[in-house]
């Protein structure tokens, strides 16, 4: 255990740059080891050693005594005015204390038998490398399309309700180029950067489409659209969007169910009715599940939003699920009246196409509002599919195929394929073409207007029959009456045969599969089609028909081949390479600078690792920066400690031993020199996914409406959650990917707004700028001597930066060593942190690498005097540690399986529950929505005799 111990002593080879520093006092600057591997630098100290070394003894009597450390510095009389201040403003605090004046000039004093190891802030810190920036070209992308809304083919209501309360008047390019499209009806993948407006692009069009009903909706006609989101936060906010958008339509409803409220008052809801359905996967399952109201029958549309998320969270059993539920709803609804009147007024009064315009026509005043395809597709029993994301994955790409049918893609970066329709290529018979370049990318009408134009008469002129069977290759084949008699009977044969040759060898429990079967069987009952209509031309419309051979696969294929992100232009991209010791107390210094300093009302996000990181990291800079402490979190501790001391009645023993551990912490610590710091106003919150609902939901909001403040939080808050005035995205622990990455950013700079980003990475971890650069994503190094500046303005008194700085850190390291409770919390967040580096993903760990990491120095991030082992021995050891598991809501009991006849079994995990594999570590427990916890199991008693 020696070497991982701290250092505490002065080498006295190292005396001659203890001196430069002291020289240069004004001139911060890290001391850095110019031979640091990486590994451990720290030695044990001499027990003796401390009181040798030291320079300043204040005796009983208050005199002080200079060492001949201090005398042999050439700045002596400079250097002995400052202590002689500090002696006259802090009368009295050093009365019988004794301080060491090491490199920077101060030390903390801790009793030897706890471990007895302190290190100086300020020395044995790796050097920090400078790294230079490569001529990267980061992609860009125009936000703005230069036209209105007003432009659109859409409700004036709509367009009157944006400008009014919502106060949109121009299109978003993603706007412009999607909300046609999804009018029409067609299928859509859709990636744009972060803070794009593609919430506003999907849920307009469905907005129109749903408002042009006629007879009008109502909240009993059964959902008609299903949203699905990855985080509440997300879901909450997309849901408020929709109950904007649906203002001038009053009789569209809008509905939420998100995880963590009640299921009761869900329940409650859904039995209500409603038309749009916002909500979490999970969520959304367990309804499926448990709610018999729930049906799916009538919906006409499905939105998955930051599919790439839904997917590596492990959702996809989910969306399947509900993909499934969908589609078995929608076939087993025989009897629909609805349908039936339609078609037979259809077959009554057969009309001719400009008849058939004017009717789907409705007259507002003086305007005419064309009714889209998109309410056809409502009312029928097809069925849209958008997807989008800001990223694009692998996984992505094969959802598209899966779900998506003769889909549209828009990707809106320069240079990329602004919208590749795989109908496009079919008609042209031209091979696939490459969308790289300008030149190569399919040809877009600059207005909307003519896009639509154009896929009108595509799909309405050109292959009516084949969109209708295409486009919904899930819906269509188990809805003969959408068809022609002989088509259906075709399509039955073709069914038949695909079904028999692909249920061998499919997997029939699970959904995944199960749509793959549908897509290869969609496919090959075009191909069978085509033959009989045209035997000579087999080849050529073998190749027409088949979706994998066109500009949308093509394109989607290269974009996430390439693999290139994209970030809004108007935030500005740094990283500050920040030795361990210093980490944070460089985090307590950049809020300052933000909130307090620089501009007065600065909005902020800091990402941590773990949500244990982010409770012990919230109060701790809270109660040290403002001295506030944090009733609400207190309540909640005390709530839980209650709870725990009820569950643990046989511990009194133990809690006499904890009693001794908060002892064996009392550290015999006073204020530095400096004196107390001086408290700012800063509003700080914190957010992860363990957090109880109502208090989630409570921060969301309050942080929202915040002018200023500090929100300190997990990745649940990284994906698509837009608060107003984020000016700068602090990533204090570096990102599981460089999409994350992009994600974090994204939540600032939204809507061509100007914002900053800030990474902070260990000198370590350097090398990851490159594994960013090779996405295309360009970052500036900060000059790290300036980083700690700010601190001087809540430690005034401080001759120096340094100085500052070791008083913020001792305030800290005070605060998390009061008594037993902080303790365990600080070690509790630094073990997390521990385990959650040891398991960054495979392509970033070789920058990323636990093995470089000074555990001793770590410690010391956390505000923790205490050697590592001695942190893990206590943290395992308190029985009152153990924390409660986060309910899983990947698992389902087999008998609730069976409460929805139809519904696909999954596959069996342990003890009889069925568990998702690929529920994602990292991840799990910030996305709990809400389905019931493990049980444990117990173990079996033995009988006694
Ligand atoms: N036409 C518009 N004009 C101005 N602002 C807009 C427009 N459309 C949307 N916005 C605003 O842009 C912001 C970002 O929108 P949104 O959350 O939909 O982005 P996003 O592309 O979904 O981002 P992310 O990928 O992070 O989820 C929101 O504040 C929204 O109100």
């Amino acid at each position: 255990m020696d070497d991982l111990q701290l250092n505490i002593s002065v080498p006295k080879k190292d005396k001659k740059k203890v001196k430069g520093i002291e020289q240069n006092a004004s001139e911060y600057k890290f001391v850095s080891n110019p031979k640091f591997t990486g590994k451990t630098i720290a030695r044990k100290r001499p027990q003796n050693l401390a009181q040798k070394n030291k320079s300043v003894i204040n005796n009983a009597h208050g005199s002080p005594k200079v060492s001949k450390t201090s005398e042999q510095g050439p700045d002596k009389s400079d250097d002995l005015a400052a202590k002689l201040r500090d002696l006259s403003e802090n009368k009295g605090k050093f009365q019988g204390k004794n301080y060491q004046d090491l490199s920077d000039n101060l030390q903390l004093k801790q009793k030897p038998r706890s471990g007895g190891w302190i290190s100086s802030l300020f020395k044995n810190n790796p050097q920090v490398p400078r790294i230079g920036q490569r001529a990267i070209k980061p992609i860009v992308e125009k936000v703005f399309a230069g036209h209105n809304f007003s432009d659109l083919d859409i409700h004036p209501h709509s367009v009157a309700n944006l400008q009014q309360n919502l106060g949109l008047k121009e299109l978003m390019t993603v706007q412009q180029n999607a909300v046609p499209i999804i009018l029409q009806g067609r299928d859509v993948l859709i990636r744009s950067q972060t803070g794009s407006g593609k919430t506003l692009a999907y849920a307009l069009p469905i907005i129109e489409g749903l408002q042009a009903i006629r007879p009008k909706l109502n909240r009993h006609d059964g959902i008609r659209v299903i949203v699905v989101i990855p985080t509440r936060e997300l879901a909450v906010q997309t849901y408020e969007l929709f109950v904007k958008l649906v203002k001038p339509f009053t009789w569209i409803v809008p509905g939420l169910l998100s995880g963590g409220q009640k299921r009761k008052a869900e329940k409650a809801r859904l039995r209500k009715g409603l038309s749009i359905l916002v909500g979490t996967p999970g969520r959304i399952n367990d309804h499926l599940r448990h709610t018999q109201s729930l049906n799916f029958a009538k919906t006409g549309c499905l939105v998955l939003d930051e599919a790439d998320r839904l997917l590596d969270m492990g959702y996809e059993k989910d969306v399947a699920a509900i993909v499934k539920a969908i589609e078995d709803h929608k076939k087993a609804a025989t009897y629909d009246p609805m349908a039936m009147i339609k078609q037979n007024i259809v077959k009554a009064n057969p009309v001719d196409d400009e008849t058939k315009d004017s009717n789907a026509n409705e007259e507002i005043g003086e305007v005419t509002i064309k009714k889209h395809n998109l309410t056809e597709v409502f009312l029928s029993k097809e069925k849209q599919t958008i997807l989008l994301s800001a990223t694009l994955t692998k996984a992505v790409e094969n959802l598209a195929g899966i779900t998506l049918v003769n889909p549209v893609f828009v990707d809106t970066s320069e240079g990329k394929a602004v919208i590749a329709d795989s109908l496009k290529a079919n008609q042209s018979n031209e091979p696939p073409k490459k969308v790289k370049t300008n030149k190569d990318t399919p040809k877009v009408p600059e207005n909307p207007k003519i896009v639509e134009k154009e896929q009108e008469n595509d799909t309405d002129e050109e292959k009516p029959a084949e969109v209708k069977r295409g486009l919904k290759a899930f819906t269509g084949l188990n809805h003969p009456e959408l068809f022609k008699k002989e088509d259906v009977k075709q399509a039955t044969t073709a069914k038949d045969s695909v079904q028999n040759s692909v249920e061998e060898d499919s997997d029939s429990d699970s959904d995944y599969e199960y749509f793959k079967v549908q897509k290869q069987l969609a496919a090959k009952v075009k191909v069978v089609k085509n033959s009989e209509d045209d035997d000579s031309d087999e080849e050529v419309e073998d190749t027409k028909l088949a979706p994998e051979v066109n500009t949308f696969a093509e394109a989607l294929k290269t974009a996430v081949g390439e693999d290139d992100l994209v970030l809004p232009a108007t935030v500005n991209q740094t990283f500050l390479i920040v030795p361990m010791k210093l980490r944070l107390v460089t985090l307590c210094s950049l809020i300052v600078e933000h909130c307090v300093v620089n501009k007065k009302g600065g909005k902020m996000i800091v990402f941590m690792a773990t949500l244990e990181m982010v409770d012990y990291h919230s109060e701790l800079i809270e109660l040290v920066l403002t001295g506030k402490d944090v009733k609400v979190k207190k309540k909640k501790l005390e709530k839980s400690k209650a709870k725990k001391r009820k569950a643990n009645e046989d511990d009194a023993e133990d809690a006499e031993s904890s009693e001794e551990d908060s002892d064996e912490f009392q550290v015999d610590y006073e204020e530095p020199s400096e004196g107390a710091l001086i408290p700012v106003d800063i509003e700080m919150f914190s957010l992860h996914g363990s957090m109880p609902h109502e208090q989630r939901m409570e921060v969301f909001k309050q942080f929202r409406a915040a002018k200023s403040g500090v929100l300190i939080c997990t990745d649940v808050a990284a994906r698509g959650i837009d608060v107003p005035r984020v000016d700068l995205v602090l990533q204090y622990c570096a990102p599981a990917s460089a999409t994350d990455y992009v994600h974090r950013v994204g939540r600032t700079g939204r809507a061509a707004r100007v914002g900053a980003a800030v990474m902070f990475l260990l000198p370590s971890e350097a090398q990851f700028i490159r594994h960013l650069e090779e996405k295309r994503i360009r970052l500036r190094q900060t000059d790290e001597t300036r980083a700690l500046e700010a601190l001087r303005t809540i430690a005034p008194t401080a001759t120096s930066v340094q100085r500052a700085a070791v008083a913020v850190q001792a305030r800290l390291e005070k605060t998390t060593h009061t008594n037993k409770d902080w303790l365990l919390r600080a070690s509790r967040a630094y073990t997390s942190w521990v385990r959650f580096y040891a398991g960054y993903p495979r392509d970033v760990r070789e920058y990323l690498d636990s093995k470089k990491l000074h555990l001793g120095h770590a410690a010391k991030a956390f505000a923790l005097r205490d050697a590592p082992a001695t942190l893990a021995r206590r943290v395992k050891s308190n029985p009152t540690n153990k924390k409660d598991r986060p309910s899983n809501r990947l698992t389902v009991h087999e008998d609730e399986e069976k409460k929805r006849p139809g519904f696909a079994k999954l596959k069996f995990g342990f003890g009889g529950r069925h568990i998702n594999k690929q529920s994602s570590m990292h991840t799990a427990s910030e996305y709990d929505s809400g389905l019931p916890p493990l049980e444990h199991s117990q173990p079996k008693k033995k009988k006694s005799k």
